[in-house]
């Protein structure tokens, strides 16, 4: 077997250690390629674009007049899942309601800006939002409760969920699950590049929202770019990624338990065990092959992919600082700060999307339902983006009111700017011309 990627931050030169920053998804140029026809099919073609890519690309047997899953289907898949599942659906979406109901901003706030002057802010949820909800490397009914319930707590009059039907032409049954269970009832049977472009254009059946949000496959991705002038794309969120950071309290082996957890979503993830501690390092380089033994097949072949490759492994730092610099400078996706004490480096950490602290806190159980959102930034983006949230699902208006009294001071100031940018109707909008008319 080709050995895990095993980095020493002392060796390595600026354009290694820059390398090992990089995503799978840095380059899409390839996909893109490849979706830029799968849009335009869309777009022209509609719903026969969509039964064909459904047969070409997840070897699905869907009807054109089957795209949207029917009601009967939802019910029918709470018979499907047993009863353990629906369950641990239910706690992971009480949670995660809990937290986004916290999260909700108020409808208005007014502030006195100067006596008799008014000014805040209201807010209203988007009219329509697409969720995108992936399927291939698995399924991902705990992605459907991440996205679904902050929308609905929003208060989002028109959601739906898009995603990949199965060869039978079935959508995951979990899924629908905890989309009923989350108040979403509309659900269509597409996935990849193609359910992108139907949200943002529309089809005989799928109706075009305002924005997309969900993670996805480079395919999603690239579409979202590409679409991004049509539908607002939200936060870029692709392929799963994590950093544990381990400090010299912990033991190596369970590091190298929570390396596996993200490296496991397929070969574009990416995850590395980031410690200043070469016993916690060797340690858990040895643990790999006991946690492997336990795994699936698959799992074991997209984790090896992962920490083998050039998006995963080990990284051995100089020190804790140099270890902390490493995850600032990555910024990323998951990151679980494995330590007796994990609060003493909590301060250290300013670039990295969701923090989860010691040993009790793996990424399992945020990526399943303790609360915050598991649909997080990748790619370096939670140096701009947060967390998807209640806020993705609404928008501000800014409300302004000023009083006849407060009036004259605002106005000579407006009267000033306005001349000297050279724009005559707002200078008269506020000069004695206004008089006339009040
Ligand atoms: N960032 C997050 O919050 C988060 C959460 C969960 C999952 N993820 C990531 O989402 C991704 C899910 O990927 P997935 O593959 O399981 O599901 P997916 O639904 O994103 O991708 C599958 C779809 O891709 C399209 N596709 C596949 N091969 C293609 C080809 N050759 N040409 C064109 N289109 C093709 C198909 O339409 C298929 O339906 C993973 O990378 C996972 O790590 C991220
Ligand atoms: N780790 C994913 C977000 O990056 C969420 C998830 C769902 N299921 C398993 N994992
Ligand atoms: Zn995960």
């Amino acid at each position: 077997m080709t050995e895990v990627s095993f980095h020493e931050t002392a060796r390595l030169d600026q354009a290694a250690r820059a390398g090992l920053l990089r995503r799978s998804e840095t380059d899409l140029s390839a996909f893109t390629e490849k979706v830029h026809p799968i849009i335009e099919a869309v777009r022209t073609e509609g719903d026969a674009a969509l039964v064909r890519f459904a047969r070409e690309l997840d070897k699905a047997d869907v009807k054109a007049g089957g795209l949207k899953v029917t009601e009967a289907e939802i019910d029918a898949a709470f018979g499907m899942v047993d009863d353990e599942v629906v369950e641990a659906i239910r706690f992971g979406i009480d949670n995660i309601r809990r937290f986004h109901e916290e999260q909700k901003p108020e409808a208005m706030w007014l502030k006195e800006i100067r006596p008799g002057a008014y000014a805040g802010d209201r807010i209203t949820p988007i009219k329509s939002v697409a969720i995108y909800v992936p399927r291939g490397k698995g399924a991902f009914p705990s992605v459907t409760m991440m996205t679904a319930v902050p929308a609905v707590v929003a208060g989002v009059p028109d959601l739906a969920i898009l995603t990949p039907p199965a060869p039978d032409g079935s959508v995951d049954a979990a899924t629908l699950v905890a989309a009923r269970i989350a108040g979403v009832e509309t659900v269509y049977k597409a996935g990849g590049a193609q359910a992108v472009a139907a949200a943002a254009f529309g089809t005989e059946t799928v109706k075009p929202a305002l924005k997309i949000v969900g993670p996805g496959s480079p395919w999603v991705v690239a579409a979202k770019r590409l679409l991004a002038g049509v539908i607002d794309p939200g936060l870029p969120a692709g392929p799963s990624e994590s950093i544990i950071l381990a400090d010299e309290t912990v033991k190596g082996g369970l590091a190298a338990l929570d390396l596996l957890i993200e490296a496991e979503h397929g070969p574009d993830s990416s995850a590395y065990l980031v410690t200043h501690s070469r016993r916690v390092a060797e340690e858990a380089l040895a643990a790999l092959p006991e946690h492997w033994a336990r795994m699936t097949e698959q799992r074991v072949a997209f984790s090896k992919a992962v920490l083998t490759g050039s998006y995963g492994g080990i990284v051995l730092t100089a020190s804790l600082e140099d270890s902390y610099a490493f995850v600032n400078d990555y910024a990323p996706e998951h990151l679980e700060i494995l330590s007796t004490d994990p609060f003493r480096h909590l301060a250290h950490i300013t670039e990295a999307a969701e923090i989860l602290m010691g040993p009790h806190t793996p990424v399992s159980i945020a990526n399943f339902g303790l609360g915050p959102n598991a649909v997080l930034p990748t790619s370096r983006w939670a140096r701009t983006y947060g967390p998807l949230s209640v806020h993705d699902f609404v928008k501000r208006s800014s409300v302004g009111y000023v009083t006849a009294s407060a009036y004259p001071d605002f106005a000579k100031a407006a009267r000033t700017l306005a001349r000297y940018e050279g724009f005559s109707s707002h200078e008269h909008a506020v000069s004695d011309v206004r008089e006339d008319y009040l």
